[in-house]
């Protein structure tokens, strides 16, 4: 089995800028690869080959010392995203070495696939993708992992661009009613490189999208967020 990981980012401490964790204290590992190739991602470059010659391919021991020589004595919680981490079988060893060393573990992940550590993650975010991604969900897939981290501290979160992510938003929270439901801002200006300017942008949306939420009988027990780091730092990477 490969020990490997393929990490583009190692960064932190920074706030949980998104979702069922948000402001928590974490570090953030990004692994590199994905499966999806979202219209709007604001990780690209974590599958288009743009930073192909940043990738490493590390052991769980090497991502730990890491994070320490960069995040210190400062933090007990560690958030791997990516691209998608559900592609490595060889994360299940960086969980068991972080929660050895009394850290908690986060995850982020779109519901593409399965892995058996999905278990082990103490905070897990699945965020599957709605049609202004342009990519297809596999509910089949959706359902099965729902099903099998009934027992975990998970909650799905779904990006929404327009109306009809908004009825997409609807279909998923019916469907898995009894899990916690985040709808949050999509960020449709990946290229501004002005913070202040973004953050306005950004707020509007969020209006809109709050709008949108209370008007709907579908979307009641929710909770509906901006992307804090986005307003805080722009389109920054690596915070
Ligand atoms: C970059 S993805 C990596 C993890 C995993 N591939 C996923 O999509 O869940 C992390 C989170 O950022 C969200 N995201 C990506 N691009 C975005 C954008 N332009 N606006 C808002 N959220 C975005 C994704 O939906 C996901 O919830
Ligand atoms: N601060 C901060 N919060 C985040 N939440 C999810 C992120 C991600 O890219 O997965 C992210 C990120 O990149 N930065
Ligand atoms: S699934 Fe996540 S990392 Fe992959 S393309 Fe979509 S937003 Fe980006
Ligand atoms: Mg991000």
């Amino acid at each position: 089995m490969n020990r490997k990981i393929p990490v583009l980012e190692i960064f932190g401490p920074t706030i949980q800028g998104e979702g069922m964790v948000l402001g928590r204290k974490t570090m953030f590992v990004r692994t590199a690869g994905c499966d999806y190739s979202c219209a709007w991602c604001d990780s690209a470059f974590t599958w288009d080959g743009s930073a192909k010659e940043e990738i490493r391919m590390m052991e769980s021991e090497a991502v730990l010392t890491e994070l320490k020589t960069i995040g210190g004595e400062n933090f007990d919680h560690v958030t791997i995203s990516g691209g998608n981490p559900a592609l490595l079988a060889s994360i299940g060893e960086l969980i068991d070495l972080l929660h050895s060393q009394d850290m908690e573990v986060a995850l982020e992940t779109q519901g593409s696939r399965w892995q058996d550590w999905f278990v082990k993650i103490d905070d897990l975010t699945i965020s599957p993708k709605p049609p202004s991604s342009q990519m297809n969900t596999n509910w089949d897939m959706l359902d099965s992992i729902i099903a099998r981290l009934q027992k975990n501290h998970i909650s799905l979160k779904v990006v929404v661009f327009d109306e009809k992510d908004m009825k997409y938003a609807e279909k998923v929270h019916q469907r898995y009613p009894d899990t916690p439901f985040f709808i949050q801002v999509g960020n449709e200006d990946l290229q501004e490189d002005q913070p202040d300017q973004l953050a306005l942008t950004l707020l509007k949306r969020y209006q809109w999208l709050i709008e949108k939420v209370m008007a709907s009988e579908a979307l009641n027990h929710v909770r509906v967020l901006p992307q804090v780091h986005a307003l805080v730092w722009g389109n920054k990477r690596g915070v």
